[in-house]
């Protein structure tokens, strides 16, 4: 079974994982005087980054934000994952800008791009946020690629079912974590759920480990079924 919190739509999915990331960050900052985030790409967190830029006592001046993946795009193209956290939250909230770190998705070779993300990580993230596409995948580890054995925290990723390639956090690097929290709405990720959910399937989901989800009630449609 999955550890999960199940609200009616996606807008209160959104603002109880807005809420969770409040709360942790307060802590955290009360704790260690930072809180390190990775935000996800993909359309789903868009209503979390709007609810969370709506948010009171979030303590900005202390939070590093990083990329749980990024296209091979730069920092302008409508599909960066940066550019989504940019425009839906970072530009509505006073985070430092130097403490936003982005993945270099338009340099070449990306596995360059990798190495030099890995080294401005911290020793350890507090909260990984994570996607699930359709296909079971979460962050760019994509169902038969490389990087699902990547060792390491960040990996180039060739994804040949979109021709392209990816950055990505690595499982060790998704797993080493405080949290993980998987952000899923929709009724068309309800079959593969139900799928994780009872250890059936290949999907590169089911490799992050105790994850909290946050699902509304469509996604969470066919668990318990
Ligand atoms: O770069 C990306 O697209 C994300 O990192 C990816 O893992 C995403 O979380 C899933 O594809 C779900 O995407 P949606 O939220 O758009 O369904």
């Amino acid at each position: 079974m999955i550890n999960a919190c199940v609200f009616a739509t996606p807008e209160q999915t959104a603002q109880a994982a807005a809420e969770a990331f409040v709360r942790v960050a307060q802590a955290a900052v009360a704790g260690q005087g930072a809180f390190h985030v990775a935000l996800s790409g993909g359309s789903t967190p868009k209503l979390m980054y709007r609810a969370l830029r709506e948010m009171n006592d979030v303590p900005w001046e202390a939070v590093h934000i990083y990329f749980s993946d990024e296209r091979s795009v730069g920092p302008d193209s409508p599909d960066s994952n940066y550019r989504l956290a940019q425009d839906e939250l970072l530009a509505h909230v006073p985070v430092p800008a130097s403490q936003i770190h982005r993945m270099e998705g338009e340099r070449r070779p990306l596995e360059e791009a990798a190495h030099a993300y890995t080294a401005l990580l911290p020793e350890r993230l507090d909260v990984v946020l994570l996607g699930m596409g359709d296909d079971g995948h979460t962050a760019s580890l994509f169902p038969g690629t490389e990087a699902l054995a990547a060792g390491g925290r960040v990996a180039a990723n060739w994804v040949p079912k979109l021709d392209t390639g990816r950055l990505t956090f690595s499982f060790a690097e998704i797993n080493a974590a405080r949290e993980r929290w998987l952000l899923v709405t929709g009724a068309g990720k309800a079959g593969v759920l139900r799928e994780v959910s009872l250890g059936q399937g290949e999907h590169p989901v089911a490799g992050v480990q105790d994850p909290v989800w946050y699902l509304d009630e469509a996604a969470a449609g066919q668990l318990g079924a």
